[in-house]
């Protein structure tokens, strides 16, 4: 396969077909939302929500949902409401909203049509929700060049795990699957190999956790984990939570779930035919690869930083935070004690690439984020070229600064208690964190006064 940059990557998988719940198609740009925040001129206007509803029902737009609460913004309240796309005169009713509301964010899917409109993102977790619907290439419809494509009892096997993840809702436990004879001795072959090659090939954090994923998750050879229990351990360790995906999601979409600490797995296994390299991502490589490292709260810290850093941004910078994010979190080297090791999830999970990459063959460079965004790469073979970072924490030092280079006029920040993104762009939200931050400083004071 040809080499592309993520442009053309997006569009290459762009142009093929999209999924919905349903099973039949739709086009690319089709997803519905479009989303108002805003509040009222002044704190104590009295019926002004009856008063907003009216622009939109004489612009004739329709409201998928309405929703008012306690704003974080200002004194009194806001609302939110969902616009259905191409109903009425959207633009009119929003022209008119802009010259009474007081503030006003408009979060839209359409957000290429409108410049002055932020890239929806989502703003509470059970928002990822909506993904489900929105798999790339592959998913439950398996491309040609597939290892699985002529197989009838394989594409039967990838519906199902594909209707699994369609019909998921956040909240509800993961699925339980039971796995056939001939799915468990392919993970037997992956994991028997790989973990022949762990102790002198992944890095050290790697494999510290993974004798953890042995004994809590039923790691073993003659035993695909369910993916429930890892899901379980990771929360006990940084928070980190599994939901089921059916295929690839975009760039944008899988960034967005780590802003919540959500990673989206696969749940299928790759064709026996090929176990040491498959072209896209499995049950072996999420949990073999991925999983372990977000037990490690240093790594599921930069990786929720990236996910962040990706809400709302353009589609350039997305582009480039994803290409930082294929060079690290999925095809990553680092030196550790003055030897090269891998991290990367993709790594870790092909044993051909595994030898490969530690061989002489790849090119090596240093990874730096401006440098490393703008680097092409094949998805379906071996990489011809990694990047290294010195550690993690410097990794994640560098992409911090470069997250800051993103246009965005407002900062976000990831609420656990309401597991839901808050949008920081007025002093009084600013004087509300510097409080929590002083409770935090008389915490840490006291304790080092006792001590
Ligand atoms: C962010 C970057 O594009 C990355 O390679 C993503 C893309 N979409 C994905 N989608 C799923 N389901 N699993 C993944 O590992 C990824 N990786
Ligand atoms: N090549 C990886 C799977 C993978 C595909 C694409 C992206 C990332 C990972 C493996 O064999 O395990
Ligand atoms: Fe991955």
């Amino acid at each position: 396969m040809e080499m592309l940059t993520p442009t053309q990557e997006e569009m290459f998988t762009k142009n093929k077909r999209k999924l919905n719940h349903a099973g039949s198609y739709e086009g690319p740009d089709t997803s519905k939302s479009t989303w108002l925040l805003f509040s009222p001129a002044t704190p104590d206007e009295a019926g002004s929500l009856a008063r907003f509803l009216s622009i939109f029902s004489s612009h004739g737009v329709n409201l998928n949902h309405i929703e008012s609460r306690s704003s974080a913004r200002r004194p009194g309240y806001e609302f939110m409401v969902e616009c259905e796309h191409g109903s009425g005169n959207f633009g009119a009713a929003l022209e008119e909203l802009t010259q009474i509301a007081g503030y006003l964010n408009v979060i839209s899917r359409n957000y290429k049509d409108n410049i002055s409109t932020v890239p929806w993102f989502p703003r509470r977790i059970r928002d990822l929700d909506r993904f489900a619907s929105q798999i790339l290439s592959y998913g439950a419809e398996l491309d040609s060049d597939h290892p699985g494509f002529t197989d009838p009892v394989y594409r039967d096997r990838r519906k199902y795990f594909a209707d699994i993840a369609f019909n998921y809702r956040h909240g509800q436990p993961l699925p339980h699957v039971d796995y056939t004879k001939e799915e468990t001795q392919t993970w037997g072959a992956v994991f028997k190999k790989l973990t022949e090659l762990y102790p002198t090939h992944a890095c050290k954090e790697h494999n510290h956790v993974f004798p953890l994923m042995i004994e809590n998750c039923g790691y073993r050879e003659d035993n695909i984990p369910q993916l429930e229990d890892v899901s379980n351990f990771l929360k006990d360790c940084t928070g980190f939570t599994l939901r089921p995906v059916a295929g690839l999601l975009s760039s944008r979409d899988f960034l967005a779930g780590l802003a919540f600490r959500v990673f989206h797995s696969t749940q299928y296994i790759r064709h026996h035919s090929r176990p040491l390299y498959t072209p896209e991502p499995d049950v072996c490589h999420e949990l073999l690869g991925h999983a372990p490292l977000f037990a490690d709260p240093a790594f599921a810290q930069f990786s929720q930083e990236i996910g962040l850093a990706s809400l709302g941004a353009p589609d350039d910078f997305i582009e480039k935070l994803a290409t930082c994010f294929w060079f690290t979190v999925e095809f990553g080297l680092c030196r550790q004690e003055g030897q090269l090791k891998a991290f990367g999830a993709g790594l870790l999970s092909s044993f051909g690439e595994l030898q490969y990459c530690l061989s002489d063959k790849p090119e090596l460079r240093e990874f730096e984020p401006s440098v490393t965004g703008e680097q092409k790469y094949p998805i379906t073979e071996y990489q011809p070229v990694y990047f290294v970072a010195q550690s993690f924490e410097s990794a994640k030092e560098k992409m911090i600064k470069f997250a800051q280079t993103i246009p965005r006029e407002f900062g976000v920040r990831y609420n656990p208690y309401t597991q839901s993104i808050d949008i920081l762009d007025s002093p009084r939200q600013m004087t509300d964190l510097l409080k929590q931050i002083r409770t935090e400083m008389e915490l840490l004071l006291g304790t080092m006064e006792k001590l």
